[in-house]
């Protein structure tokens, strides 16, 4: 990628907590990672993994302990003033006075933006025009995470950083706020957001990265990060045929097999191969198959993999084709 495409360029990012010295805590360990304009960036990761830590230096909300940070090409800490126009930031927590009402809320928050869209039109694009006369205290959890996404729209940001925002938020308040998050973005503004929803990932993010102890572990477009893993096919054997009967794992182009009872389960890089294979022994042989279940690897099992594989002391792996983010020691750049 072209430093001059990125909207955020990050390079072997450190933020350490209290003290200097042995004392203080590493919540960042020399994280580095691009993101063009226009593209939506995930970052995933365990509890703790140090998410918040990185987005809020890239939010300009503290200085980073070493390495660099670039929003729009400036250092969101020090020209503060040049950035917090373009960005719009949505925290974890928002924070507001619980007097006002929503509307009040996002009046009050539009007096200090320049260039704000009209509020009313903020609180539509978040479904909240029907609650805009309700006091924040009363909303509920979701309808604060709703509240504070049409905050962070209001000064329509080149950049926008979404921690987790949809926590707390039913299914299909999910659903609309990732058809507005993708509107967004087709629209042509950054995203770079953290969930813990590998679905909402999975659905929106044009690449991602998942962290761990302070650094990323792996990233890449999530189809690449996917495709690492193998699909699945698994199905019933009938009544008098034993999994045994059924061909070897590698007969049928699999990685791997295992049974229990009658039902037998396949792990195979060539699903469509696999599956054929399948069903031309089946044919051939007279057998009926119950259960039949084919399906690729989901974001999820990728997700579980990577963080077995971390929790056992294995080092982190590579970095997918296609991604320019990374650890300091993979980075592309
Ligand atoms: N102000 C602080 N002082 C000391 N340690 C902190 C501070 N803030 C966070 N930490 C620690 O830094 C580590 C990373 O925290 P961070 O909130 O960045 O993780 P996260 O990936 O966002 O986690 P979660 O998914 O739980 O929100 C954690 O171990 C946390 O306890």
């Amino acid at each position: 990628m072209d430093a001059g495409d990125s909207a955020i360029d990050v390079n072997d990012l450190r933020r350490r907590y209290g003290p200097a010295g042995a004392q203080g805590f590493d919540a960042v360990r020399g994280v580095s990672f691009s993101v063009a304009r226009g593209e939506l960036f995930a970052l995933l990761g365990t509890n703790g993994a140090g998410k918040t830590s990185t987005v809020e230096l890239l939010e300009g909300l503290a200085a980073p302990t070493g390495g660099t940070v670039r929003v729009l090409g400036h250092d969101p800490y020090r020209e503060r003033a040049e950035v917090r126009p373009r960005i719009g930031v949505m925290l974890q927590e928002g924070g507001f006075p619980p007097e006002l009402t929503a509307l009040e809320t996002a009046r009050m928050w539009a007096g200090c933006t320049s260039g704000a869209r009209p509020v009313e039109e903020g609180l539509e694009l978040v479904g909240l025009t029907g609650r805009r006369n309700v006091r924040v205290k009363m909303l509920s959890g979701g309808e604060r995470r709703r509240l504070d996404l049409a905050l962070a729209l209001l000064g329509r940001p080149e950049v926008l950083f979404l921690d987790e925002p949809t926590t707390g938020l039913d299914a299909e308040s999910r659903r609309e706020t990732w058809k507005l998050v993708r509107a967004l973005r087709d629209e042509g503004t950054t995203v770079l957001l953290t969930t813990h929803y590998l679905e909402e990932a999975e659905s929106l993010a044009d690449r991602l990265a998942i962290m761990h102890a302070g650094r990323i572990a792996t990233s890449g477009r999530v189809a690449d990060i996917v495709a690492e893993r193998p699909s699945r096919l698994s199905f019933t054997l009938p009544a008098g045929v034993r999994p045994e009967e059924v061909p070897p794992a590698g007969r049928l182009g699999a990685t791997a097999s295992e049974s229990a009872d009658r039902t037998v389960l396949l792990r195979t890089r060539d699903l469509q191969h696999t599956a054929t294979e399948v069903l031309l022994w089946a044919r051939d042989r007279r057998i009926e198959l119950t259960g039949l279940d084919a399906r690729s690897a989901s974001l999820e099992e990728a997700f579980l993999h990577i963080a077995r594989q971390l929790e056992a002391g294995a080092p982190p792996e590579r970095e997918t084709a296609g991604a320019t983010a990374g650890t300091t020691a993979g980075a592309t750049r």
